[in-house]
């Protein structure tokens, strides 16, 4: 589904980010991408999500070359990953129901449709009866749950996730990975950036270590002992 082969990337600042990182995802698998700050998750979700292109290197993602796909079909290729970020970027002067409408109504769909599948979202992480709230109005993990509405609401294959705990408790962490869990279960395929390492523990899926912008357990890379 996602395969990384010798992927570097660095930035216009000069920085390096990832310097060689090679790894397979399968369909329908679910994992965590852990490593210290700054050891370059947020930028490899980014190059999968085509946020940020890759310096060297090739990634394809269902069966698709990300350095073939132009600009303009960025918007295109989109479609199918739902992206759920730590601050959930909200609209705060719209409503929940139109938060989470907004990747329909993008894309076209007819209102009838928009507001079926707006409400299928909503029901899936328990808001339904927050609708029409304005965002401000719910709690933080409330937020997030919109968020992850609004990342779903197209049905996408793949849900990339970078720190959606981050702000949260435990208790609410837990929940929201449960919801990831269940949408695993329905075959899409997760990857989630974390340092929550408790929650990793209990969650027990694959985990992918990045260190300084390399897979941590990668034989042909030497990583400090810690
Ligand atoms: N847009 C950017 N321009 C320049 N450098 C960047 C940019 N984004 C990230 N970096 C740098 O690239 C490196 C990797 O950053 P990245 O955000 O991918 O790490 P991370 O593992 O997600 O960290 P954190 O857990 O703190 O979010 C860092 O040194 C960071 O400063």
């Amino acid at each position: 589904m996602i395969f990384l082969q010798h992927v570097g990337k660095r930035y216009t600042t000069g920085q390096e980010a990832l310097a060689d990182v090679s790894l397979e995802l399968d369909a329908g698998e679910m994992a965590f991408l852990t490593g210290h700050s700054g050891a370059g998750k947020s930028t490899l979700l980014k190059l999968i999500a085509m946020i940020e292109r890759p310096s060297r290197g090739q990634i394809v993602v269902n069966g698709r070359n990300l350095n073939s796909i132009g600009n303009r079909h960025i918007p295109y290729y989109r479609r199918q990953i739902g992206m759920i970020f730590q601050d959930h970027h909200l609209l705060h002067d719209r409503s929940v129901g139109d938060n989470v409408a907004l990747p329909l109504v993008i894309a076209g769909l007819r209102h009838a449709e928009i507001l079926r599948r707006v409400r299928a979202a909503l029901d899936k992480v328990g808001l339904l009866h927050k609708e029409r709230a304005l965002p401000i109005t719910l709690s933080t993990g409330e937020q997030q749950r919109v968020g992850i509405a609004r990342a779903v609401v197209n049905k996408p294959p793949i849900l990339l996730a970078d720190e959606p705990t981050g702000n949260l408790d435990p208790e609410l962490s837990l929940e929201i990975m449960s919801l990831f869990d269940e949408f695993n279960r329905v075959g899409v395929t997760v990857l989630v950036a974390s340092h929550d390492h408790e929650l990793i523990r209990i969650m027990d899926r694959r985990v992918i270590g990045l260190y300084a912008g390399r897979l941590e357990n990668d034989p042909t890379h030497a990583v400090p002992h810690r």
